[in-house]
């Protein structure tokens, strides 16, 4: 079983995914967006980073690299695919998960820890949290805030398709604990399956015990899941 990390021009967040998924045990390793899927591809990493300078759109240039039918094809198999960040911001812009990041309200760049409010339990990527439980993760982005049209919102609610939202400590949302100015506090969202989930803050940057809070480790163990389920 490997997790294959796609590495594009300008990517930042592959060598992250990759020592943090090797230090929870799970086989992972970087791909050239160029080289296409691996054979023996049991997972998908989309990671952080700038890819393409976020010229035009943030990750609307990679989400047009060929590799990326690959992807929605493996995807549509039940293949795990996790978006991180800009991984987030190429799932969007390629049609696997719904909506679009866009410039923080703050229209600044911003790096800080968050708090984030499991909203589903019975997901690969929160299968380890309960749902209401709230974990502790960074984000890193600009263009973070997520924007989908209400009726389409209410859509992916009522088919619970949220899958974390920005909170305070206790789990309460709203405005004021909302870092980008999400719609609904929206921090990630599921595709059209499970399998596939993005979000904007890294739970690759809280896994290692040394560097911090742990709680993103949950996230990554999604890709324990059996790619049947
Ligand atoms: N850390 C990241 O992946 C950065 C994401 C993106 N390029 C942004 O600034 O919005």
């Amino acid at each position: 079983m490997t997790v294959a990390i796609i590495r594009f021009g300008g990517s930042n967040c592959d060598r992250d995914a990759e020592r943090a998924l090797k230090h929870l045990g799970i086989d992972a390793e970087i791909v050239w967006h160029e080289d296409g899927l691996p054979e023996d591809t049991t997972g998908i990493v989309l990671p952080g980073g700038f890819s393409y300078g976020d010229y035009l759109r943030a990750g609307a240039m990679a989400a047009r690299s060929p590799i990326m039918a690959e992807v929605r094809e493996a995807a549509s198999d039940g293949v795990p695919v996790l978006g991180v960040c800009n991984g987030a911001q190429i799932g969007c812009e390629s049609g696997l998960t719904e909506g679009a990041f866009t410039t923080n309200e703050s229209a600044r760049f911003q790096c800080e820890h968050v708090y984030l409010r499991v909203e589903r339990d019975d997901t690969p990527w929160t299968a380890a949290y309960e749902e209401g439980e709230v974990i502790e993760v960074p984000i890193a982005h600009g263009e973070g805030r997520y924007e989908i049209r209400d009726e389409r919102l209410a859509e992916l609610e009522a088919e619970d398709r949220i899958l974390f939202r920005y909170c305070d400590a206790n789990g309460e949302t709203g405005p004021e604990v909302n870092p980008n100015g999400s719609k609904h506090n929206v921090a990630g969202v599921l595709g059209d399956r499970d399998t596939v989930a993005v979000l904007m803050p890294h739970p690759e940057r809280a896994t290692l015990p040394d560097v911090g809070p742990t709680d993103g480790q949950g996230v990554l163990r999604g890709f324990e899941t059996s790619i049947d389920a």
